[in-house]
């Protein structure tokens, strides 16, 4: 097994404006929109970007202001898999379906991953959803630790 991993860490910060991303499963799309509703004043003073159909979703029915990218089977989570590499993503709600496996499941699990990686707050369902929508942070700047990308090349450069 391969055990090469970031030996150092760097802090970014997560602005007060919070660069939201939403996400669902089709089977999961009416429980998104459920929560969004719940919280669309709170939404609506943070900036938001969603996969395809889901964006266009939570734009017509909620009001919302939403940056919708690629559907998700056409490459939208990769897109936002690299919005967090780049770091311009701040949170992650995605509802994935844990009932419908999907043709584009690598990418779903490649964007778990680099959430894990970043250090991206991430909420799978309603109730972390509310946890995460709720917390004091989200309206304030909030540091978080993120592999020191710089250094991680220069070691692998004089490896
Ligand atoms: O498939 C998705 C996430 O994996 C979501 O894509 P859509 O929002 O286009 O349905």
């Amino acid at each position: 097994m391969n055990d090469q991993r970031p030996t150092r860490q760097t802090r970014r910060t997560l602005a007060q404006r919070k660069r939201i991303a939403l996400i669902a499963h089709d089977g999961k799309k009416d429980e998104l929109l459920k929560w969004v509703g719940r919280w669309r004043d709170t939404l609506a003073r943070h900036e938001l970007i969603g996969t395809g159909t889901t964006a266009r979703r939570v734009a017509t029915e909620q009001g919302l202001d939403v940056e919708g990218l690629m559907s998700g089977p056409l490459g939208g989570d990769q897109q936002i898999g690299a919005r967090i590499t780049e770091q311009r993503l701040d949170l992650l709600v995605f509802f994935w379906d844990p009932f419908a496996p999907m043709p584009h499941d690598p990418d779903v699990k490649a964007l778990l991953r680099l959430a894990a990686l970043w250090n991206i707050p991430v909420a799978c369902n309603a109730a972390s959803a509310d946890f995460m929508i709720s917390s004091p942070y989200l309206a304030e700047n909030y540091s978080v630790d993120i592999p020191d990308a710089g250094d991680w090349v220069e070691a692998r450069a004089h490896a």
